[in-house]
């Protein structure tokens, strides 16, 4: 089987890597002439875990190249983004429009063309679909169209992929038939088939579940911190209840998934989406909420360490992150700030060393590895306060340094 895989980011990359490893031939294309460059040169451009080495794999063994423009293939797949529409909140197809109309012209009877960019509830169908029959092409019988949405998690790409459950939306059964023997390639989870619109809603409705109940938790930090409960305290006693799973508060909901897709329901409905969209705007206000308890530490005279740029812990992903957000408030704040990120390639971000000099604050946007193991004896000698806000709930305690978390905000005068 030969498959196109049009997008090669964090998500059209490790899929082609699968498919190629397991036998088929893959061309992985892209538009951004410097992706497809670096890939041909053996050089993965983003940050996943085994992603090099599956690539290293299949580049020698031939099963694989990149390339900025598609071909003829067996199967299309595409990944491209789907960002949220500022205006109204909807889904911008415009990518995934663009990608469809670059691979028609390679596209001959019995192909397969599957659709993992997540997209709102209805996109197949009402805008995808035409754009495959306005060339003639009679969808289930001369070519088959589903939607398959990605569920696989940042830090564990590889491992899901293979082992998570899959949904196929195909817009007519045979179109779902063809697309799910595609994934039985490598897809060791469980294949389910459904409508192309339900498999849409399903995908966007599983990000919003985690974002509402992320919501929970956020307000509950901010009721807490009123009250002077320690918020951290109540989730793990809360937790301990066989059916609760309270999830963990921050300074907000970053990424492509989380901070967009719940949007793509709320635009279709907006009437009746409330709980949706208030969620929305709970995480959206974190971000301000970091930003006041750090003026009731230290005072805009004083020099503040960011620690942490992505959008969550042990990935270079930069995409709506909360800690951009709060780094531009800070700096309207007047606070001067220095960065420092282990995941983030920055020529304006320094050292450990060099962010803690003579700083009266280290502020914890992301729960990178590295910083579960902070250097107190350091951090002692160079600060010019040691004091850690800690947004993740992620630093050891300890006697010689302040730490300031979610659990004693209300000791903040
Ligand atoms: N990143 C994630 O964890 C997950 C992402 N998704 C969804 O998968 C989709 C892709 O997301 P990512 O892989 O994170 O995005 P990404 O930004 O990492 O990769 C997308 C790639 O597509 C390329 N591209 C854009 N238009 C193109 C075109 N017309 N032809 C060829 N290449 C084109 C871009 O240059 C980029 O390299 C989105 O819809 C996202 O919501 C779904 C599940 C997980
Ligand atoms: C339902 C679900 O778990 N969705 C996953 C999610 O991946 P993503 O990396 O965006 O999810 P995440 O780890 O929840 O992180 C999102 C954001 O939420 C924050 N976060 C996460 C969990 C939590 O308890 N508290 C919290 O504040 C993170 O710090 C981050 O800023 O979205 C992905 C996607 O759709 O792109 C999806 O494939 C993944 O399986």
């Amino acid at each position: 089987m030969k498959l196109c895989i049009i997008g090669q980011g964090y998500i059209g990359l490790p899929t082609a890597g699968l498919f190629a490893d397991n036998g088929c031939n893959v061309v992985g294309v892209d538009i951004n002439e410097e992706v497809v460059k670096s890939l041909n040169n053996n050089r993965i451009h983003i940050e996943e875990k085994g992603l090099q080495e599956l690539i290293s794999r299949v580049i020698s063994n031939g099963k694989y190249t990149a390339s900025a423009s598609p071909q003829e293939s067996d199967v299309f797949i595409i990944t491209v983004p789907t960002p949220v529409n500022n205006k109204n909140y909807s889904c911008d197809l415009s990518y995934v429009e663009s990608a469809c109309k670059s691979i028609i012209q390679y596209i001959k009877k019995g192909n397969i063309v599957i659709i993992e960019s997540t997209i709102a509830p209805m996109s197949t169908n009402k805008y995808i679909k035409p754009i495959f029959e306005e060339e003639g092409f009679k969808i289930g019988e001369d070519i088959y169209l589903a939607h398959c949405p990605e569920r696989v998690l940042p830090g564990k790409i590889i491992e899901e992929l293979v082992n998570n459950d899959r949904i196929i939306g195909g817009i007519t059964p045979k179109c779902s038939e063809k697309a799910a023997k595609v994934y039985e390639t490598f897809v060791k989870g469980e294949i389910f088939k459904t409508e192309a619109k339900t498999a849409e809603m399903s995908k966007c409705m599983e990000n919003t579940f985690r974002d509402v109940n992320i919501a929970l938790a956020n307000e509950l930090t901010k009721i807490c911190s009123t009250l002077g409960v320690n918020a951290l305290d109540v989730i793990k006693l809360a937790n301990k209840h066989p059916r609760v799973n309270i999830h963990s508060p921050g300074p907000g909901v970053g990424g492509h998934c989380l901070a967009i897709d719940p949007y793509f329901i709320y635009a279709e409905d907006p009437e009746n989406a409330k709980l949706i969209k208030r969620a929305r705007d709970i995480n959206s206000s974190m971000p301000q909420f970091v930003v006041e308890n750090v003026k009731k530490i230290i005072k805009n005279d004083e020099k503040i360490a960011i620690l942490g740029t992505s959008y969550k812990g042990n990935t270079d992903d930069l995409r709506e992150s909360p800690a951009i957000k709060i780094i531009n408030l800070l700096e309207k704040e007047g606070y001067s700030l220095k960065i420092h990120d282990p995941h983030i390639t920055n020529p304006s971000y320094v050292s450990f060393e060099e962010v803690i000099e003579d700083v009266s604050l280290c502020l914890i946007l992301a729960d990178h590895e590295e910083f579960k193991e902070l250097d107190y004896e350091l951090m002692k000698v160079k600060m010019k306060n040691p004091i850690v806000f800690d947004t993740k709930n992620i630093v050891k305690k300890s006697d010689d340094i302040k730490i300031i978390d979610y659990g004693n905000l209300n000791k903040l005068i």
